[in-house]
């Protein structure tokens, strides 16, 4: 893989100050085929129809989401993504997640890599509380493990400040304090690449600092978070790197300053 043929070509004293890559990301097309789009052709009796004919469905629509990107992330850096809606933002983390096959080139990760999404899936029917617990064992966390961290995560969501929550199925959740349950329960744990997709946007201010708090933490532990946020306080809060996205290419990738500052200048 490209990682080690990397490694093996530096002398030691390159290597000592040597950045570690986590993410290589190649050249990646994503297409997303829609089927049944469009001509309303899409009955029982039409689709049998093609099956017997041996003819493939006239109406599958490709949508090239993500065009042909190319970046490395590095061992401890925050990395923001940027870019209007629809510029395949979540794409490209889902398919960093492996959740998504690219069409053309490739991804290398070097450790697990975590989605943490607002659609992340909880158990709307169980209490918050067990979600915590399933959650927990589900990121490979012991018995033991989710025991004694289980107040720490409760108490970061914030979900018990105005009353016995916790004990209350996730259904009767509001949006926002879903979300926060659901990073909390992921940031619970140290990961080596950690996705977060408009997580922070969700929760009220002072949830939003403890979130960034938590960000800078992780990427002291070493890992590696990406942050997909249309809330250019909180991506310059956190990242010290920006990708910027815009139909799917790779438009910028620098400090997040610079790229902000282009952005910006780009949407007004
Ligand atoms: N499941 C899907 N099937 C077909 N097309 C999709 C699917 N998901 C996303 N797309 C399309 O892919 C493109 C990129 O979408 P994506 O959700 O990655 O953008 P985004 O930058 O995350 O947007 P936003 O900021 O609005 O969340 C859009 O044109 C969208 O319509």
């Amino acid at each position: 893989m490209a990682v080690a043929e990397q490694q093996s070509l530096e002398t030691p004293a390159q290597k000592a100050d040597a950045r570690v890559p986590t993410v290589i990301v190649d050249d990646v097309h994503i297409v997303y085929k829609v089927y049944g789009a469009g001509t309303g052709k899409g009955s029982a009796t039409a689709a049998l129809g093609r099956l017997l004919l041996r003819r493939g469905s006239p109406n599958v629509r490709r949508v090239h989401a993500v065009k042909g990107v190319t970046f490395t992330a590095y061992r401890g850096e925050a990395i923001g993504i940027i870019g209007s809606n629809g510029s395949g933002k979540s794409t490209l983390l889902r398919a960093i997640a492996g959740l998504l096959p690219p069409e053309r080139g490739r991804v290398y990760t070097d450790g697990q890599p975590s989605l943490l999404g607002v659609n992340a899936a909880l158990m709307n029917d169980l209490t918050g509380a067990t979600n915590v617990i399933l959650g927990g064992l589900a990121m490979g966390m012991s018995r033991e493990e989710v025991r004694g961290r289980y107040q720490g995560i409760v108490d970061f969501s914030g979900i018990n400040e105005k009353g016995d929550f916790i004990s209350l199925p996730m259904r009767t959740y509001s949006s926002g304090m879903a979300a926060r349950l659901r990073f909390s329960i992921a940031a619970a744990k140290n990961h080596d690449v950690l996705m977060i997709d408009e997580a922070l946007a969700t929760g009220d201010r002072a949830f939003q600092r403890r979130s960034e708090e938590r960000i800078r933490e992780l990427r002291k532990e070493a890992g590696t978070v990406f942050l997909v946020s249309h809330n250019n306080n909180s991506i310059r809060d956190t990242c010290d790197r920006v990708v910027w996205l815009e139909k799917g290419e790779l438009l910028m990738d620098g400090p997040t300053d610079e790229v902000i500052k282009a952005y910006e200048k780009h949407t007004k």
